[in-house]
């Protein structure tokens, strides 16, 4: 097992491949094997570094937390790689992968920025589910939270269990960590100063960061284009074939770069 030592505590890493580095940012209440069925698909000649966030996985909480720590997490895993990286991440990891772009510009070469926006929720919205996870576990709402996640069709599939139990499993003290900071994080002043290449994928079925608010974080990103799956907001476990298929061409322009 590879870990990084953090001021934290312990943050648990995998780094696979060889060749131009790609780090990969998970979302709220999911850890780094989110990305296990799409790492087949990207073009050969990477090395993937993916970590699970505090509070997430087998990763140490610490304390409390904001997007911009969980930024510095990120820089700390691309330096001891030797950076810089193409920085892929998905809604709450796409709001880090924003932070990180923005904190440390020469560590990026580009950003994915899946199913993610300049600002998720609302702080209103982030202390009802913080409410509800303090009162009734993760468990409890863990149905309603697949809604959000995944499209129809795939929830009907025997793999929802699992991704249930990802969920279900995480520590609800990281979980609400997360949210959280989530509450705080507003990246929308800053999000004209990203100034790498950019490509968003956005959802037509995303039930929790939709096409439309995907869109308009687009519109304030100076050198980003759009691209826009049938599929849910975890694009990269739904439908792993699309998504290595819309981020691949992206990756062989600006990962060896
Ligand atoms: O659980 C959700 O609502 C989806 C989500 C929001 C931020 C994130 O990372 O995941």
């Amino acid at each position: 097992m590879q870990v990084l030592e953090r001021p934290w505590g312990r943050m648990h890493v995998r780094v696979e491949g060889d060749g131009p580095l790609v780090l990969l940012a998970n979302s709220l209440g999911t850890d780094l094997r989110l990305w296990d069925d799409l790492l087949p698909l990207l073009p050969p000649g990477l090395r993937v570094a993916r970590f699970d966030k505090r509070g997430h996985g087998l990763s140490d909480l610490g304390g409390a937390v904001t997007v911009e720590d969980l930024a510095d997490d990120a820089v700390a895993l691309i330096e001891s790689q030797g950076g810089p990286a193409v920085v892929m991440g998905v809604s709450i990891g796409g709001m880090i992968a924003q932070a990180l772009a923005l904190r440390r510009p020469d560590l990026v070469r580009a950003l994915v920025l899946s199913n993610t926006a300049a600002r998720l929720g609302t702080p209103d919205s982030w202390a009802a589910r913080i409410a509800q996870v303090e009162g009734q576990g993760l468990a409890a709402i863990s149905d309603g939270i697949m809604e959000r996640w995944f499209a129809p069709a795939f929830r009907a599939t025997p793999q929802l269990a699992s991704w249930r139990n990802m969920l279900a499993r995480t520590s609800p003290d990281g979980y609400v960590a997360c949210c959280r900071a989530l509450a705080r994080a507003d990246l929308t002043a800053d999000a004209p100063a990203l100034s790498c290449p950019v490509l968003m994928i956005a959802g037509t079925q995303d039930g929790a960061s939709p096409r439309e608010v995907v869109e308009a974080t687009a519109r304030l990103i100076p050198n980003a284009r759009l691209a826009v799956l049938d599929a849910g907001h975890l694009p990269m476990a739904e439908t792993p074939e699309a998504f290595a298929a819309a981020v691949s061409p992206f990756l062989k322009e600006h990962a060896h770069a």
